[in-house]
């Protein structure tokens, strides 16, 4: 389905466009952010640019990062595309979906549900992995702009345990990941009991195949090209809610290689520490996706 355009703002030298399109897979329409940088407009027939798929977390649309996020600082240098989707469908109407700011709207945690109701329209992985970037590559006016085989991804929060998920489901669909202050095992805390429960049902054998820290010890794809932030001024890491250490562990004790954990002094959970490290983060995508 094309993508209707709905607003073009200048950033750092491109363009972010603000665009919806019809989800065969939500089965609504879905606002997603597109950036496309500087060198997608220097010439009538420019080069394809690799792309960045930025995962939010609870509450967001595509809104939030593109406009306090600072990754199309460094995103314009380097000749990056960064695509901001959303968190959930918007408007199916499913009873109580818009009752918490952690549940239902602005809160599909990258899975597909398998409960009723949420199994309508609450597909939100089959939507970010699938469905989105493939509209976006057949789009007669956008695609012409991305390079299909160049992708990476990263985000933040419920965002960061997406495109933690989604890498270590998909091995060689993305080049790399990052994440700052990702829910990294969330069949173990709070957010994603809740989340889990609410989308997937109560078999907790079935959570684990959308948990990082389960995930990791599967992986056989390598090096993992993985960084991660957290903030240790963050509340949500202090009440439990992110658990890095237990996706360190795991990946250690499984033998796998290249997960890098930083944690920053102070930071707290919000735009501030995201802003701060949005250069390193596409610095990390860059390095794998052949700009560095
Ligand atoms: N609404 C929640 C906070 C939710 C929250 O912090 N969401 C993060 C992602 S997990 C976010 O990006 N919020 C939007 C913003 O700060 O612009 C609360 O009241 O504690």
């Amino acid at each position: 389905m094309a993508f209707e355009t709905k607003a073009t703002i200048a950033s750092f030298g491109g363009k972010l466009f603000k665009l919806s399109h019809n989800s065969t897979e939500t089965t609504t329409p879905m606002a997603v952010n597109l950036y496309l940088p500087p060198q997608s407009f220097t010439s009538d027939s420019p080069a394809k640019v690799p792309v960045l798929i930025y995962l939010s977390g609870l509450t967001c649309t595509p809104e939030n990062c593109s406009e306090k996020g600072f990754f199309q600082h460094r995103a314009s240098q380097l000749g990056l595309a960064v695509v901001y989707p959303d968190t959930s469908p918007r408007g199916l109407g499913h009873p109580g979906e818009t009752d918490a700011w952690d549940f239902g709207v602005g809160a599909g945690f990258y899975v597909d549900a398998i409960r009723d109701p949420w199994r309508r329209g609450y597909r939100m992985e089959s939507y970010v992995a699938h469905e989105l970037p493939r509209a976006l590559f057949s789009d007669p006016h956008y695609g012409r702009f991305l390079d299909a085989d160049r992708v990476s991804i990263t985000g933040h929060s419920m965002g960061g345990h997406g495109a933690l998920t989604l890498y270590l489901k998909n091995p060689g669909l993305y080049r790399s990941v990052s994440a700052f202050a990702p829910i990294a095992n969330p069949s173990r805390c709070p957010w994603g009991e809740k989340a889990f429960s609410g989308y997937l049902g109560d078999d907790r054998e079935e959570w684990k195949k959308h948990d990082a820290t389960e995930l990791v010890k599967a992986w056989k794809g390598g090096d993992l090209k993985a960084l991660v932030d957290v903030g240790t001024g963050d509340n949500f890491y202090k009440q439990g809610q992110l658990l890095p250490e237990n996706l360190e562990k795991a990946a250690k004790e499984a033998g796998v290689e290249g997960l890098t954990v930083r944690y920053q002094e102070e930071y707290d959970h919000s735009y501030y520490f995201m802003a701060t490290f949005s250069d390193d983060h596409v610095n990390h995508a860059a390095k794998h996706l052949g700009l560095l």
